[in-house]
């Protein structure tokens, strides 16, 4: 092929943490430039950026401001680094996490950017783990099931805190004011294809997943009366018309232009999820196939030509990965972010000597400690509840146990012990749609995680099946980026697309049959934790008393002061 005709697309994902740019060929889906651009606030989960005001508990926020500049910084970054001339692209798509949701005036001005509104905490964009709206949550999924409303069992059963209303509820119950203020509730996947194309978009896949859009429209006014009789007009900021996957959202505006360096007028595909889009990247759209994006959390995404009730998954939606099929989605809310959690706070300085001292980082250094164990050497069994549970139980209020440790329990085996509980969450997750009739025929992983090779073997023997592996480290952003090539008309369809751009490797890490039978004796020990807890009866009241000692006084303040040494002359 003579390069001098070759056409690129840029894919930009917008993450937890920060948002990365990579420049695609379109012929063949090759990666030749990527940048990340890290958000200056991170996710704001303590207090107002430039602000006293405190967050309560479990909240999580992030700035606008923050995801336009990884347009500014890691689109033009990444077209630097792929050393190809800015004409050459011919457009643009983006992932967010979902839901990841904010308030915004008709215009799409972000309600935290309007005067006065800065230091109003309900003002900003909640993003995908703000779990604060757990109690709102609860009375969606209590009024529900009450009224049989019928959409309830396209949802799992239950209605997620991290979901649109859940969060929409809180912000009517807590700060009625932003509430009435709130032209939109936009998800940031659409507001930021608004920011690029001067056009308001919503897109199938967050608004049948998150905000409960069945194809017939959203939940009835009727229903949202008997939430709260203010909650009725909620459905007015939501969108009314839904853009297809891999449609043409609009064209590359003036401003939008100046700030990524790119040709005014280029497609901009319709804006996506995260997860979803990921499916593109490993070339994994046909029915079965499971893509599991394992990061800070994971989402297992799967297309199907079978509509079914499946306990506790996220959601299932006509069109919602790709057009002509079912989309199942579910999810771990925490997964890399409990292996973040326990280097951060649970191990001794002597082990990050060592790591240092050997080149690794902690995470390599403890997972090669652990992998020279055997299953079940460590004694440990544990719930992987530390950001509550997503599937199959949908509750944000449970939280972590670990049974087991002793003595002698070293850093090592808890971190083995927690890869191996968010692989039998996994398997909870896959058994439970194959016993509700939608059989799983590939597990194809994707996300940061595949770079742990023994965190990958642990998920193969736990799951007894073969494991594929995406063929790219950037899955959603060379998603986005197969999308953008459909938006712009390079290939009919995302199948094909996906064909031509996305990669994965079959059946990479294969189970081996005598660990599987020993983690099948630890599996069936997950089982009863799992279903011992569940009742949330126990994690509930835990995380009750947590709440209100963080916020009582009436416990006389914290006890400070060292004791008097006993017997010591006083
Ligand atoms: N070697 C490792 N093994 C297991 N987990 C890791 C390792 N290195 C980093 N992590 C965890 O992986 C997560 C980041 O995954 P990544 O896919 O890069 O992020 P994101 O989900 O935000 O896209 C963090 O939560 C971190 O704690
Ligand atoms: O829930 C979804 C998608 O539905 C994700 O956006 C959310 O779990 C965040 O994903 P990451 O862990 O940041 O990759």
């Amino acid at each position: 092929m003579n390069a001098n005709n070759d056409r690129y697309v840029v894919g930009v994902d917008f993450g937890t943490l920060s948002g990365r740019a990579v420049v695609v060929r379109v012929s063949d889906g090759a990666e030749v430039g990527t940048a990340v651009h890290e958000y200056a606030h991170r996710v704001i989960e303590e207090r107002l950026p430039g602000s006293a005001v405190r967050l309560g508990p479990d909240w999580a926020l992030q700035s606008p401001e923050d995801w336009r500049q990884v347009l500014r910084v890691a689109v033009p970054g990444a077209v630097a680094a792929a050393g190809i001339s800015p004409s050459k692209v011919i457009g643009l798509g983006t992932d967010f996490t979902a839901c990841t949701v904010l308030p915004a005036t008709a215009d799409g001005t972000p309600l935290c950017e309007v005067d006065g509104l800065a230091e109003r905490p309900h003002a900003w964009p909640k993003l995908w783990k703000h779990h604060a709206a757990q109690p709102h949550a609860d009375r969606i999924n209590a009024v529900a099931a009450r009224r049989k409303e019928t959409w309830l069992s396209r949802y799992g059963g239950k209605i997620s805190a991290e979901w649109a209303f859940a969060k929409g509820l809180q912000v009517l119950e807590e700060d009625p004011e932003v509430y009435g203020r709130a032209e939109r509730w936009i998800e940031a996947a659409d507001w930021i294809v608004w920011q690029l194309t001067g056009v308001e978009t919503r897109n199938v896949c967050a608004a049948g997943y998150k905000a409960i859009h069945t194809g017939g429209g959203y939940p009835s006014a009727e229903f949202l009366a008997e939430l709260n009789p203010a909650f009725t007009g909620f459905t007015a900021k939501l969108g009314q018309e839904l853009s297809p996957l891999g449609g043409l959202a609009g064209r590359l505006d003036a401003r939008a232009a100046a700030w990524t360096g790119l040709p005014e007028g280029i497609a901009i595909s319709v804006g996506n999820v995260d997860a979803h889009v990921t499916a593109a990247a490993a070339d994994a759209v046909r029915p079965g196939q499971m893509v599991a994006i394992m990061g800070t959390s994971t989402c297992h995404i799967m297309p199907s030509d079978a509509l079914a009730e499946v306990p506790g998954m996220c959601g299932v939606v006509r069109d919602g990965i790709v057009p002509g099929l079912w989309g199942y989605e579910a999810g771990q809310s925490g997964v890399g972010d409990i292996f973040g959690w326990f280097v951060e706070t649970s191990v001794p300085g002597s082990y990050e000597r060592e790591a240092e001292r050997r080149g690794l980082t902690v995470h390599e250094h403890l997972t090669e400690l652990a992998a020279a164990q055997r299953v079940g050497q460590h004694g440990l069994v544990a719930l992987d509840w530390h950001n509550g549970n997503r599937s199959v139980l949908v509750d944000h209020d449970l939280s972590a146990v670990i049974v087991g440790q002793t003595l002698a329990t070293r850093p090592e085996d808890t971190y083995r012990a927690l890869i191996e509980a968010t692989a039998f969450g996994a398997r909870v997750i896959v058994e439970t749609f194959e016993d509700s009739g939608v059989p799983v025929t590939e597990f194809v992983a994707a996300g940061g995680l595949i770079k742990n090779r023994f965190l990958m073997q642990v998920y193969a023997d736990v799951l007894r099946r073969p494991i594929s592996v995406i063929g790219s480290e950037q899955g959603c952003a060379l998603g986005s980026a197969i999308h953008a090539a459909v938006a712009a008309g390079a290939y009919p369809d995302i199948t094909a697309a996906s064909a031509a751009m996305g990669r994965r490797a079959e059946a990479v890490h294969l189970p081996d049959a005598g660990r599987a039978d020993a983690y099948d004796r630890l599996y069936a020990d997950y089982r009863r934790l799992h279903d011992h807890f569940a009742d949330g009866e126990m994690l509930h009241g835990l995380r009750a008393l947590r709440n209100e000692a963080s916020t009582s006084k009436e416990q006389g303040g914290r006890v400070t002061g060292l004791p008097r040494v006993m017997g010591a002359a006083g």
